[in-house]
């Protein structure tokens, strides 16, 4: 390609680290299309200065967990910005009616990490029930613990939200014989899991379950639904499980809870602030099994998302210009 040629080559920055290691592979499909990606270095996402010093100078934008704002969309569309995606499912960081405000129809990936994700979420419910973390960190400190665990079969838990990964998490509870109790206003229940599942207004029966397990969209209504009052309700000993998003759990209260026995254990996938500080409060509790939002990132997983994104970028680039 011929980058020179800037009139006919789309400069388009991905700011979504999993897309960003799997680019080599798409190189020839950007090329076919006259598409040339910049990949910053970077953790977790960029910040929204550095968003806005960038933005104007791409024709797209491949959106991770970076905040997607209406600023960050303005002083994208006020240079050359008309085309934005979102790789991956969660899009509680971009601001749809911003990007609207700015001429952008943003379009996410949806569907893509229902599998990935609900394997990760079962085997942290192996791991909270069997105790698989506490051994491992025992025996590679020389000893030999025995920990009393307790079986699946038998047990309830509550899913909170019964969309793509809800789906794929119930189907591999009730294999193992847990009864699952549904919250989730929106989702219809699929044809295979009618009469599986029991369907219930959030929080209704919460008090029923040895795991409550979060795996709804967050949005602005259920920032914090996971706080003390809830865990209050919660049978005394309740394991937690949060793959979706970090702020739907208010972190203060479960520390409380996970201090006073009230929550039993947690394995947490994703966090209020990420990466985790290291002076989280969270750090002090050995029984809080620690993921680092990674659930999605499998090869196939990466690979099928990168795919769908870069056809819905090449489609929005095609577009007449706004
Ligand atoms: N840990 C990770 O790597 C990943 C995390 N995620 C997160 O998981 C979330 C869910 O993913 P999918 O199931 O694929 O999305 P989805 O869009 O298929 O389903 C989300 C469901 O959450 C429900 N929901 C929203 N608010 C709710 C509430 N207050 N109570 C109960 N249900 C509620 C919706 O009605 C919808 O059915 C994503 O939005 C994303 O934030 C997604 C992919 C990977
Ligand atoms: O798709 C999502 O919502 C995810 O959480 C996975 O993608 P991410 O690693 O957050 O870019």
């Amino acid at each position: 390609m011929d980058r020179t040629d800037s009139q006919h080559v789309a400069q388009v920055l991905v700011t979504c680290p999993p897309m960003q290691r799997a680019i080599a592979r798409y190189q020839a499909i950007l090329e076919k299309n006259r598409i040339e990606a910049t990949c910053p270095e970077m953790v977790q996402e960029l910040s929204e200065s550095e968003l806005i010093a960038m933005l104007k100078d791409y024709d797209g934008w491949i959106i991770g967990d970076d905040p997607a704002t209406e600023r960050v969309f303005r002083a994208g569309t006020n240079g050359r910005l008309r085309a934005a995606v979102k790789w991956g499912v969660g899009v509680d960081n971009v601001d749809f009616d911003g990007a609207k405000a700015c001429g952008l129809h943003v379009q996410n990936t949806p569907g893509m990490f229902g599998d990935e994700v609900a394997d990760v979420a079962m085997g942290y419910v192996i791991a909270l029930a069997r105790h698989t973390f506490e051994i491992n960190h025992g025996v590679h400190q020389g000893q030999w613990p025995k920990p009393t665990g307790l079986s699946l079969r038998g047990t309830t838990a509550a899913v909170l939200g019964l969309g793509d990964i809800g789906q794929a998490t119930v189907r591999r509870l009730l294999v193992s014989g847990v009864k699952p109790l549904v919250y989730d206003p929106n989702a219809q229940t699929p044809v295979d899991l009618q009469n599986q599942v029991e369907r219930l207004e959030w929080p209704r029966r919460i008090g029923e379950a040895d795991f409550l397990i979060v795996c709804c969209a967050m949005n602005a209504a259920n920032r914090g639904l996971i706080n003390a009052d809830l865990l209050r309700q919660c049978k005394r000993g309740v394991r937690i499980v949060n793959v979706s998003r970090g702020p739907l759990i208010d972190e203060s209260a479960l520390c409380d809870a996970l201090a006073s026995g009230q929550v039993q254990s947690a394995a947490l996938e994703v966090f209020e602030r990420e990466p985790l500080p290291s002076d989280s409060p969270l750090r002090q509790f050995q029984h809080c099994l620690f993921g680092s939002h990674n659930a999605s990132n499998t090869a196939e997983a990466v690979d099928r998302t990168t795919h769908k994104a870069v056809a819905l970028l090449v489609e929005q680039l095609k577009q007449p210009s706004r």
